[in-house]
Parts: structure tokens; C-alpha cells; sequence
């Protein structure tokens, strides 16, 4: 049989927007060799919003800065739309737009003064700015100077800016950092928009709930190094799994009956049970009801516990001390890519 080599360019289409293997960055410090990074896996999927999720000092904002070619990894690799990056990044880095900083914009210009300069310094026509200030929603407040902009408009002026070289990538590191309920609502629903209009967001976060709403993928990392990646869909399904809480009048008894059928049983702060899965399995609700009934526990509540991110997060990184700093002392043997160091 025959195989006909696929054309480059089609191979670059198809594959995820951004692959990230055995990524590590270390940075010399006074107390010792800083560990951000250290050995990250991740994949972007084309289109759709990917939350790149973690702790404050979790490696997020370094990683983001290697694939932006700020920051040059010590090892592994990344490419963004099937370029290697840093080296192809001139193939590919105007398909690229970021937010990684405050952008600056004049206070006493309106928001289409603003990037109508941005789009002269990149000889772009006035009919970019037009485009994008629709696209983010601005376009009604365009004429009003920046400094009178809230804070989640300043933000939408940001992303409007990146949008000006029309990118199929945008990366946004914690992008509702400040911001107050409505400008967050404002930026999900700005990045929301985009994604379904095809282009690929990749938005770092601390805040996994928020991320939770918008993300229809996400990589979830702690001390530079991927715990947990998937659809928002799946992982929730895979978390909480079958645990139900259980109201019933003495909650002690009911716990050691539980137990002795082979659950595993948490009372809540209100004096519930959880009640989870065994190494046996889970006792499935109805047998709950009958076993406690048989013992003369009645019930008063039988839910199950619908998972989020938050609690999927504080469950994979359970024996994780997260965002505490990795030191190597000066001259350690380095840790593989990829190795945990505790
Ligand atoms: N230039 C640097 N020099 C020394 N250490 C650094 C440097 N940049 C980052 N680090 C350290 O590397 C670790 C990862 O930092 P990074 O900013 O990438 O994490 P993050 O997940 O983005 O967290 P945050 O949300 O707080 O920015 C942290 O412990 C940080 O202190």
C-alpha cells in the first residue's frame, strides 16, 4: 500500500494550537536554583477557550513567556501551530496575540485614537480598528476618552489591540487580575465570543471556578508541572464521582454502618455525611437508603455532589505542596524533566 505523505501545511491545520513536552526553566536566585518549570507537558486544542490553570507561583506565567520567546527554556520543547518555538517563532508569531502585561495606553486619547496609532505603527488600515472594537464590544465607547473607561473596558481595549493583526491565538496570563465582578463578566464574555468565532484563547488563571464557566478545555498545573488536563466536561465528571451527601438523625451511627460497608464517610462542618466510594465501589443511592432505613436511620436529605474545578483542583493536588517555591541549593544535581522535587 501506498501512503501519501500529507502536505506540511495541512498537518499544521489539523494539530493542536499549541504542544508543550518536557518543558523546563530554572532561574538562578541568592537562596539557590529556582525551579519554575519543571518538565511540562501541555496541549492546546485548536479553537475554544483553554484555561491554563494553577496557583500563584505555579510556572504559568513562565511557560506562557517561552512560548512568547521572552524566556528561553532550559530544556523540552514547544511549538505553536506546529512550529517549534523560539527558533520558527518569525514563521508563526503573527498568528500570535498576548496580553502578558498591563498594556499602556495614552489616558487622555480615545479608545480608537489609541489603536488607530497602534494600527499606523503596524501599516494597518483604519478599517482594523473599526473591526476589532466591534468585535470586543467597544465600538458604542470608542469615541470616549481612555481614562473614562472602566476597568474591564481598559481590558477590552487590551484584547482589541492584540486582535489588530488578526491572530488565530490569543494568550491572555490572568487577564481579570483587579477587575471587579462585572469586568470579569465582561473579559469571559469577550473571550467567550472569540472562541466562537474561531480563534484559539489560552487564558492563565489562578481563579478556577471563574475559569470554569468560560473554559471548554484545561491544563491544570502545580510546581511546573501538568497534574490534570482534559475537557472542563470530563474532568468534572471524573471528580466527585458518586459521592452523596447524605442528611440522616445520628449521623455517627449511619457513619460506621457506611463504613462497615465499605464507603468511605466524611461528616460536613453541618453535621452531614459524604459519603464516597470504597475500594469496593460505591453502595449506589438507593442501597444508602435501604441499609441505613434496615438499622432504623431514617433519611432527611440524599443529593449528589456536584463537583466544580476548585474542588477537581484541591483533589489532584491533595499530597501537593502547591506554589511554595522549588529550590535546588547551588550546585544540586538538577531534577529530570518532568521530576517532582519535595
Ligand atoms: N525571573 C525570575 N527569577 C527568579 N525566579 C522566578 C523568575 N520568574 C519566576 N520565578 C519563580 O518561578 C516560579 C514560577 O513563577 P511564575 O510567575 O511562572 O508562576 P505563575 O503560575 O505565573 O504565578 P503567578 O500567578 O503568581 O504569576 C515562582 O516561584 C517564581 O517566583
Amino acid at each position: 500500500m501506498t501512503v501519501t505523505p500529507r502536505p506540511r501545511r495541512a498537518l499544521e491545520e489539523d494539530g493542536p494550537a499549541v504542544v508543550v513536552q518536557g518543558l523546563r526553566k530554572t532561574y538562578r536566585t541568592r537562596r539557590g536554583i529556582q525551579v519554575a518549570v519543571a518538565g511540562l507537558d501541555m496541549r492546546v486544542p485548536r479553537g475554544g477557550v483553554h484555561g491554563f490553570l494553577g496557583p500563584n507561583g505555579a510556572g504559568k506565567t513562565t511557560t506562557i513567556r517561552m512560548l512568547l520567546g521572552l524566556v528561553r527554556p532550559d530544556r523540552g520543547t514547544a511549538t505553536v501551530f506546529g512550529h517549534e518555538v523560539p527558533r520558527q517563532l518569525p514563521q508563526v508569531v503573527h498568528r500570535i496575540g498576548a496580553i502578558v502585561e498591563q498594556p499602556r495606553f495614552f489616558p487622555a486619547f480615545t479608545g480608537r485614537q489609541n489603536l488607530s496609532l497602534l494600527a499606523q505603527g503596524i501599516g494597518l488600515p483604519p478599517s482594523r480598528v473599526d473591526a476589532v472594537l466591534e468585535e470586543v464590544g467597544l465600538a458604542g465607547r470608542s469615541r470616549d476618552r481612555f481614562r473614562s473607561y472602566s476597568l474591564g473596558m481598559k481590558q477590552r481595549l487590551a484584547v482589541a489591540a492584540t486582535l489588530l493583526k488578526s491572530p488565530d491565538l490569543l494568550i491572555f496570563d490572568e487577564p481579570t487580575n483587579g477587575l471587579d465582578p462585572a469586568g470579569i463578566h465582561e473579559v469571559r464574555a469577550t473571550m467567550r465570543d472569540l472562541a466562537d468565532r474561531g480563534r484559539t484563547v489560552l487564558v492563565s488563571s489562578h481563579l478556577l471556578g471563574e475559569v470554569q464557566q468560560v473554559a471548554d478545555t484545561v491544563s491544570i498545573v502545580g510546581r511546573g508541572r501538568l497534574l490534570a488536563e482534559g475537557t472542563v466536561r470530563d474532568l468534572l465528571r471524573g471528580a466527585g464521582r458518586g459521592v452523596l451527601r447524605v442528611g440522616v438523625g445520628e449521623p455517627a451511627r449511619a457513619a460506621e454502618l457506611l463504613r462497615s460497608r465499605g464507603q468511605q464517610v466524611e461528616t460536613t462542618a453541618d453535621g452531614a455525611l459524604l459519603v464516597r466510594a470504597g475500594e469496593h465501589g460505591a453502595l449506589p443511592a438507593a442501597e444508602v437508603t435501604r441499609v441505613l432505613a434496615e438499622a432504623g436511620l431514617w433519611l432527611h436529605e440524599l443529593t449528589p455532589v456536584q463537583s466544580d474545578l476548585e474542588s477537581y483542583f484541591l483533589e489532584v493536588t491533595a499530597q501537593d505542596h502547591l506554589g511554595s517555591a522549588q529550590h535546588e541549593p547551588p550546585g544540586a544535581r538538577r531534577a529530570d524533566a518532568g521530576e517532582v522535587r519535595r
